[in-house]
């Protein structure tokens, strides 16, 4: 099994021959993706009839290293009676792991090969907009990747028959399927702070941000920030899927006001005290369990948007 390297020509033909031998003919073609974030592996739980295909055994898929990430596609149904065929991504690949960003977004490229016409990103995303608490899920409208403006993009290469060489990206995020989560969120009777909308900064990682550079993207427009998501979005859209992207916030991105230290040694040397705000420190271990707490309620949301894409067919 190897990777796909920047330039190589994909493995298509191997992939799609390996899934069609394992797969039962009702979840051959899935209509829908998932992509689970970090801690949202169980979002793939509301599927039943699961086959679950590991990615050793696809041609081109890499190994997903990120504890919270598995790494396996599992295709299943979705809802009453004949059921709608859904296939999740159980894990997925970043960039800061050491993949390329044909291996990122290879995947993609596989589901849409596959059928899939609409695709569920989701993510574990820093609040960098200070309205925004843990555990709200913010619908994606729109996103600031830094990394793309300054050449790193997984649609760089030759130009490529039947693919746009400009692809256009101020209608990446589908207004359809955002007006279908916000129904979904009304169906399921969630309150109304429970689901946010707004801009996404996408940043290599695996660093999480200084305060300053917090600030910065904050300034810039954006309101979570991560370290995925945005690769897949491009290739999708290159393969003309329609995304819809929800990020779970799992914590708050700490921008605090400096203090000055040489005032609080002047004031110390002084005689006096000066109270100094504890410092605070981001963990993947945290990221990961406000994930897996909150995770219930996107599963069900995920779950009811399937839903309702379906019955607009
Ligand atoms: O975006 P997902 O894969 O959900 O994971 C997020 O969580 C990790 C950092 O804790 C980073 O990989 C970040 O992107
Ligand atoms: N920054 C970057 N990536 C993240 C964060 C964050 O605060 N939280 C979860 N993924």
């Amino acid at each position: 099994m190897s990777t796909v390297a920047q330039g190589q020509t994909a493995p298509f033909a191997g992939t799609l021959d390996v899934l069609s031998r394992i797969l039962p003919a009702n979840l051959l073609k899935p209509r829908v993706a998932i992509v689970c974030g970090s801690g949202l592996s169980t979002l793939a739980s509301s599927l039943r009839d699961v086959v679950e295909v590991p990615y050793s055994s696809l041609e081109g898929f890499g190994k997903s290293t990120v504890e919270g990430h598995r790494s396996a596609l599992a295709f299943g149904l979705i809802g009453e009676g004949k059921g709608i065929p859904v296939v999740a991504m159980l894990g997925r690949f970043h960039p800061y792991e050491g993949h390329s960003l044909s291996t990122v977004v290879y995947p993609i490229r596989v589901l849409a090969r596959l059928g899939v016409r609409d695709i569920i990103i989701t993510n574990a995303a820093g609040a960098l907009n200070p309205n925004l608490d843990v555990g709200t899920i913010v619908s994606i409208q729109d996103h600031l990747a830094l990394p793309n403006l300054t050449g790193f993009n997984p649609l760089l290469g030759p130009a490529r028959p039947n693919y746009p060489r400009f692809l256009p990206l101020s209608t990446a995020y589908s207004r359809p399927l955002r007006r279908l989560v916000f129904l979904a969120a009304h169906a399921l009777g969630l309150p109304r702070d429970a689901l946010a909308e707004g801009t996404y900064a996408w940043v290599s990682g695996p660093t999480y941000e200084t305060p300053a550079e917090g600030r910065y993207m904050r300034a810039a427009g954006a309101d979570v920030i991560g370290m995925s998501t945005v690769p897949e979005v491009l290739a999708a859209r290159e393969e003309g899927v329609n995304v819809c992207v929800l990020s779970l916030v799992t914590n708050k991105v700490v921008i605090p006001e400096y203090e000055s230290v040489r005032e609080a040694v002047e004031a110390e040397l002084a005689g006096r005290t000066v109270e100094q705000a504890p410092e605070a420190e981001l963990s993947h271990e945290e990221v990961l369990s406000v994930g897996q707490q909150k995770a219930g309620v996107m599963k069900a949301l995920v779950a009811k948007l399937i839903e309702l894409i379906a019955a607009e067919q």
